[in-house]
């Protein structure tokens, strides 16, 4: 079955999920993809993924994608959050990652976390010896 994944970052990080969906793309094709309003966008027109978009974060994204997780609709989380700026959903925020931890289900919250994470869905090319 496929992996569904959430794909989140706060204005100052778009730029790195872009750079990380560009590099995971083939993997991330092969899943069923959900994202903040304007992360989806970006993801959608910059790497071509095909991706549902809920509401942008500080509208209640973060929440929607919270409760689609709470009901096992969420296999991994990617959540690039700016921890240098205060964001005015930070009570969104800590509850979408709250949910993961409540329900166990890996959130990636930078870069190089992200990478390990989307690595273990990248499937092993046969060896040709
Ligand atoms: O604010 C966000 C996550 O908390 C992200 O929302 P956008 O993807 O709409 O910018």
């Amino acid at each position: 079955m496929k992996k569904r994944i959430a794909l989140i970052a706060h204005d100052n990080k778009k730029d790195e999920i872009v750079e990380l969906a560009s590099e995971f793309a083939d993997v991330l094709r092969q899943c069923v993809l959900t994202a903040t309003g304007t992360t989806g966008k970006r993801l959608s027109q910059e790497v071509g993924l095909t991706i549902e978009r809920k509401l942008s974060g500080p509208l209640g994204g973060d929440l929607q994608i919270g409760a689609e997780l709470a009901e096992g609709k969420i296999d991994a989380v990617i959540f690039l959050r700016d921890p240098l700026t205060p964001q005015p959903h930070e009570p969104d925020i800590n509850a979408l990652v709250r949910a993961c931890d409540v329900h166990n289900v890996p959130c990636a919250t930078n870069p190089a976390t992200a990478r390990i994470l989307l690595s273990q869905l990248t499937p092993r090319h046969p060896s040709h010896s």
